[in-house]
């Protein structure tokens, strides 16, 4: 029955402050704010309804999204909402677009390595959204390694210009967001000739299309790369291929003729090139920050599914009826729970990594402007870690809570597929996974040494488990006289096992700070531990063959682990509650908040076009002759 809370019951038997832990996912009691300030407004406005985007076509669902893009620019523009509110605002519009590029990539980009002068001509421009900005690094031929692009930029003294060319098929430019129909701009990366002399990849800003009537300008050949995987999904993205045909670009991000650069380097009026001495990676720079935007974004994404799969395990009774009474809630199988509570505490530990690699990265950025580069290669390796490690156990976790789900889990209307579907490309975008933790192993092969000394100094016993996992797996590689390649994937798991190490010893330093609210400092420390001992008794053998654990040590894990579950049980449904989704955000009716779920599926289904008519279109043309046949054959 509508109104009826049908998870009332599990409510009831919270243990802690569910209004405080809202403010510790949230981060603070400012950002719990506006999230649920701007989430509640975006639920209640049906010119963001998202419920009927698997019934459209690929056009019909775009054009959707460019609605939906502007009205969600209105909304901001007559709210005035601040930048924090608005990006709140297109996160919870949850629609995969050119925004999204935009607001995540092309800004930044110009921030983080334009001369001021550039940011000053195009920042208003684009805070204003009069362009329309994309990031197009990746190439037909290349997007790993991006040593590898082909597309140029040859610098003419003559004219104090740049021109951009597409030499090859494989230099098109190729996946970049927002390319395929709207972005008016792009941030294009080329390997840049000054004077005949190459000079490696740098960023230039080219315009791509006219501000008066949207045509492609000369040269410039651009469209859509075509349908991607699931239906709606990321289909909702236009994502482009681009080609350049002597491009004549006067606006390099990385090189202005007439200004000195304060970061990579300069191109004098003179056609001279000048490197100055920081580090070439810097022009790499958006992507360490999109990266770190990832793993927050994975603790969304993974909480999202275990939100749905635990309501709806509550809500599920399958068997186990005694004496004609109800049957068992899922969520009471041990089996449920050991697949379901380790990715509850996983959302909660990748919320908590997020947190500190954006204080990392905040860092890291403050002291390139003191041009101290100390600690680039270790935000390096932390953000291309830490977004392979997060981003694939966020996309197994989303498949995994649509199993859990049972059959419901593989409707639409349960809301997991599409998130599957809209969450897998990050295992591959900014960075594919496998390629980024080589980024890692590379690192760690350079500092196994001082892993020893991290080891002495006083560290919590669970992290000196997996320290002496991550030193005892680099050890049997680097020990072993063979070529990084050879080893790459041994190298590969200890990278993994490093990254773990990072999330486990994060988990584990929240817990020592000023946690407000009854019992929400005990369920951190029960999922803290359900999230490390999971990861001891999944990788045993690593930890085994290190002597720092015993076989006995496994066992008790294990028994460990059991008995943690049956702690967070009770909590499970105010523990998602926390998250503070709205119905509309979820997507979901095994989700929604009040549990009553088969009635809203009953209901769903009979809404499906298909339904329109109780006779298909079809039947007279295919099936009525079928039924109809008189075909004689002695077999029948
Ligand atoms: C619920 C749904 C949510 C949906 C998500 C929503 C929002 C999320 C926000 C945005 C996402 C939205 C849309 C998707 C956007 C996707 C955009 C893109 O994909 S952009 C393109 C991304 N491309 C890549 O990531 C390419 C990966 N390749 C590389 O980075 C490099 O090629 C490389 C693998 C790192 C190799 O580089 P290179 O060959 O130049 O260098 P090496 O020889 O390996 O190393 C030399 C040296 O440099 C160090 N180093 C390398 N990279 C960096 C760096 N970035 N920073 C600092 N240092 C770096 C490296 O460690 C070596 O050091 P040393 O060993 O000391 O020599
Ligand atoms: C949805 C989506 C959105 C995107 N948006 C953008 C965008 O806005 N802008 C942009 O510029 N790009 C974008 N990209 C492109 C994306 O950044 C690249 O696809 C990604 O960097 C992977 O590169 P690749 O496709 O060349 O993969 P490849 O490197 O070709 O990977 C293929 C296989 O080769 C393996 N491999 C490659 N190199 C090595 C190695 N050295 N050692 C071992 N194994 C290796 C990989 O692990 C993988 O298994 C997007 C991609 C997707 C899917």
């Amino acid at each position: 029955m509508e109104g009826v809370d049908h998870l009332a019951h599990e409510r009831n038997k919270s243990e802690f402050d569910v209004d405080a832990m809202k403010i510790v996912w949230a981060g603070s009691p400012h950002a719990f704010d506006v999230s649920d300030r701007i989430s509640k407004l975006v639920a209640s406005d049906p010119g963001f309804r998202k419920d009927n985007r698997s019934t459209l076509s690929r056009k019909e669902l775009f054009k959707n999204t460019l609605r939906k893009a502007a009205y969600a620019w209105k909304t901001i523009v007559d709210l005035r909402l601040s930048e924090e509110e608005a990006a709140k605002l297109r996160f919870y519009v949850d629609e995969p677009a050119f925004t999204d590029l935009h607001w995540g990539m092309f800004i930044p980009a110009i921030k983080g390595q334009g001369t001021e002068e550039q940011q000053q001509k195009w920042l208003p421009l684009a805070y204003k959204m009069q362009i329309i900005g994309c990031y197009a690094q990746t190439e037909l031929g290349h997007g790993s390694n991006v040593q590898g692009l082909e597309t140029t930029a040859t610098f003419d003294s003559q004219t104090d210009e740049f021109i951009i060319h597409s030499p090859t098929l494989t230099s098109s430019k190729w996946w970049p967001g927002g390319l395929g129909k709207v972005a008016t701009h792009a941030i294009a990366y080329a390997r840049l000739i000054v004077g005949g002399r190459e000079h490696g990849v740098h960023g230039f800003i080219v315009q791509l299309r006219s501000l008066e009537d949207h045509s492609p300008l000369l040269g410039i050949t651009v469209g859509d790369i075509g349908m991607k995987f699931g239906n709606g999904a990321y289909n909702t993205m236009d994502n482009g291929v681009l080609q350049f045909d002597h491009v004549l670009d006067v606006y390099s991000i990385a090189f202005a003729s007439i200004a000195v650069m304060l970061w990579v380097s300069q191109v004098t009026c003179e056609g001279k090139y000048k490197q100055s001495d920081v580090p070439r990676q810097l022009v790499y720079g958006t992507m360490v920050y999109v990266r770190q935007t990832i793993v927050a974004d994975a603790s969304c994404a993974l909480s999202r599914a275990v939100c749905i799969a635990t309501r709806y395990s509550a809500v599920r009774r399958q068997f186990g009826s005694q004496n004609g009474g109800p049957e068992t809630q899922v969520i009471d199988y041990k089996t449920q729970q050991s697949r379901l509570f380790p990715l509850l505490a996983s959302a909660y530990a990748f919320r908590f990594i997020g947190e500190w690699l954006k204080w990392l990265y905040a860092d890291v950025t403050q002291r390139l402007q003191a041009n101290d580069f100390s600690t680039l290669p270790e935000a390096h390796a932390c953000t291309a870690g830490l977004k392979s490690l997060t981003t694939t156990a966020t996309a197994d976790g989303i498949e995994e809570c649509r199993k859990l789900c049972g059959g419901h889990g593989y409707l639409c209307s349960s809301g997991l597929p599409e998130l599957f579907a809209v969450y897998v490309p990050a295992c591959t975008y900014e960075g594919d996974n496998t390629v980024l933790l080589l980024q890692v192993a590379r690192f760690l092969m350079k500092t196994v040494s001082q892993l020893g000394s991290r080891l002495s100094s006083k560290k919590p016993v669970g992290t000196i488990a997996y320290m002496t996992r991550v030193e005892h797996l680099m050890q049997c590689r680097c020990g072993v006289q063979r070529g990084f390649a050879e080893l790459s994937a041994d190298l590969v798991e200890a990278a993994v096992a490093h990254c773990q190490l990072i999330v486990v010893s994060k988990f584990i330093e929240k817990l020592q700070q000023e946690i407000p609210g009854k019992g929400v400092k005990q369920q951190l420390e029960v999922l803290c531990n359900i999230y490390a001992l999971f990861l001891l008794h999944k990788h045993q053998g690593d930890f085994l063959s290190t002597g720092c654990i015993t076989p006995k040590h496994a066992a008790l894990a294990n028994d460990e682990l059991r008995s943690l579950y049956s702690q967070v049980r009770p909590n499970a449904i105010a523990l998602v509650d926390a998250f503070n989704y709205t119905d509309h955000y979820l997507g979901s009716i095994l989700g929604c908040y009040d549990g009553n779920v088969y009635p809203k599926l009953y209901e769903a289904a009979w809404k499906d076009p298909l339904n329109e008519s109780v006779v298909p279109d079809g039947y007279h043309l295919y099936i009525r002759p079928l039924l109809k046949q008189e075909i004689r054959t002695a077999r029948l």
